[in-house]
């Protein structure tokens, strides 16, 4: 009797989340090319949070900018997809510095992506009236941004990325022009925030402390052109509390190591 012929195995299914192979940017400057990403390639599942750091100007904000489709890669592939469904996978975005409208309100700040999107006013209310209970500020919420501190400026930038409620958040470097009180008060309400939605993100640091204080797996990256370097993962349970975190011998020994493996390319860079 003959043998059923065997199952052939075609592409292996690529996961959900952000996968990317060897993904290279360059830029042609008027003193030549400059390669910015040299053969990245990774892999964030859906629902997890992934930090990236390494010495200034190896890559990382191209990186994030090619993952959310503002720059497009020299070559190499990158899949966003979710688990759920094929439709298009939305995101955003949380920068550095301030990105709020001037002339806005916070409440309006936090509601402009749902109207962008012509959300349903029930929808925005619950969405912004939510993320801006969770980060502190509905006092605030007919406050215009002149009228707030940095750290609240940029609780509202937080606030906003989440009531848009995207599949993936991108934030690169949003706590870096914030004082150390600001800075850990902010990242304790960014992981309990997180924690509720446990949504895709992928977010850079120059702060080894940060990167694991917050992320599920940590990508070092080496000087440029960026490489990928090391990747870390981190075990430290979930809820994650950023004082609780701070007094675990372990914590001390993760960053010590990191930080091994980041130096030799911070000193490169400033040599
Ligand atoms: N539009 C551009 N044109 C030319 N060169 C660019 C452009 N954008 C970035 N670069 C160069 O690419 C390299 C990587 O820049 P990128 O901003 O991604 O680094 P980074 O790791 O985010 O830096 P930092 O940590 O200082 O923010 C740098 O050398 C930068 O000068």
């Amino acid at each position: 009797m003959p043998r059923p012929a065997p199952t052939m195995t075609t592409e292996p299914a690529i996961e959900a989340g952000i996968t990317v192979r060897d993904l290279v940017k360059t830029f042609s400057t008027d003193s030549g090319t400059v390669t910015a990403v040299d053969n990245v390639s990774l892999h964030v599942p859906e629902g997890s949070f992934f930090t990236i750091v390494g010495p200034s100007g190896c890559g990382k904000t191209t990186i994030i900018r090619m993952l959310a489709g503002l720059e497009s890669p020299t070559s190499g592939q990158i899949d966003v997809r979710k688990s759920d469904s094929d439709g298009p996978v939305t995101n955003s975005m949380v920068f550095q510095g301030d990105s709020l409208f001037p002339w806005m309100t916070v409440w309006d700040n936090a509601a402009y992506g749902l109207a962008m999107r012509r959300a349903p006013r029930s929808v925005i209310r619950d969405q912004v009236g939510h993320y801006l209970d969770k980060t502190g500020l509905t006092k605030f919420a007919k406050a215009y941004p002149h009228q707030l501190s940095g750290g609240m400026r940029q609780r509202v930038s937080i606030a906003r990325a989440f009531a848009n409620d995207p599949d993936v958040f991108y934030m690169d470097e949003p706590f870096s022009a914030l004082d150390e009180q600001n800075k850990t008060i902010l990242q304790e309400e960014l992981l309990r925030t997180w924690e509720e939605s446990r949504k895709t993100v992928v977010f850079i640091t120059h702060s080894v402390d940060e990167a694991v204080t917050l992320g599920d797996q940590v990508m070092i990256m080496t000087a440029r052109p960026g490489r990928v370097k090391t990747l870390v993962d981190i075990p430290f349970e979930r809820p994650r509390s950023v004082l609780e975190l701070r007094r675990q011998p372990e914590y001390g020994e993760m960053i010590y190591d990191i930080w091994g493996s980041l130096k030799d390319e911070v000193m490169g860079t400033a040599a």
